[in-house]
């Protein structure tokens, strides 16, 4: 089995009631996104590794401790854009490397079309964004590609996975953090998360829904 946290939490529940709702419009998707990412951040962060500094305050000398991991955050592109900006802003010292991906609206396979990692300098943590894990498949590719790259440890945080997507990582990676704000029961015919939201990115950017 993989590593899965579910977040609890009743602003997790409040700001997942806006993003699932059809009714909610884009500027305000993309706030709840924002708030979402960043509870579900502070949840993925509480055991990353830190060192003691010795530091000067204006009274007296006293050790602090600061980050000793080398974090990377990986947006999957499009959607995973929306989570950047508030993981950033807990961890303003992340680099982002950016993975793009869509999934083929026939088969739901995800086909590649950005990579950018160069052959060096992986970080120590990976935390992989991307507001949809349903069938599993684009998170697959991008866990196989982090690992080649040689990425120490893994951390994936969604908002909604579904049931089978998070069975199918356990299988493949049980080594992987997954940290979600909901589970889903099931896919439609169309490989879509029910309840789910509809289509993450379109909703992030106001672009036609697929879903
Ligand atoms: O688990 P899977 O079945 O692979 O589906 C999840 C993927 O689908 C969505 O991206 P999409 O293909 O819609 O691309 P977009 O972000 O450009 O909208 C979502 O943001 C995930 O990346
Ligand atoms: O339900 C889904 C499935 C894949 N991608 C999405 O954005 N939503
Ligand atoms: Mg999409």
């Amino acid at each position: 089995m993989s590593l899965v946290h579910r977040v609890e939490h009743p602003l997790i529940d409040h700001h997942l009631c806006r993003i699932r709702d059809a009714a909610t419009p884009p500027s305000e998707f993309r706030a709840a996104v924002n708030r979402l990412s960043m509870i579900l951040g502070v949840s993925a962060t509480v055991d990353l590794a830190t060192r003691p500094r010795k530091i000067t305050t204006p009274i007296c000398e006293t050790t602090g401790y600061e980050l000793s991991v080398h974090v990377g955050i990986v947006p999957i592109l499009r959607a995973g854009l929306g989570m950047v900006d508030p993981i950033l802003e807990l961890l303003p010292d992340a680099s982002v490397w950016h993975l793009g991906l869509y999934r083929n609206e026939e088969t739901a396979e995800p086909v590649g079309y950005y990579d950018k990692l160069p052959h060096e300098n992986a970080p120590n943590i990976a935390m992989v964004v991307d507001p949809m894990l349903a069938t599993g498949g684009s998170i697959d590719l991008v866990i196989r590609r982090l690992q080649r790259w040689g990425v120490d440890e893994i951390r994936v945080l969604s908002l909604i996975a579904s049931q089978p997507g998070i069975d199918r990582v356990g299988r493949d990676f049980p080594d992987v953090k997954l940290f979600v704000a909901a589970i889903d029961p099931e896919l439609n015919e169309r490989s879509f998360i029910v309840p789910g939201l509809g289509d993450a990115g379109d909703r992030i950017f106001d672009t036609p829904q697929n879903g």
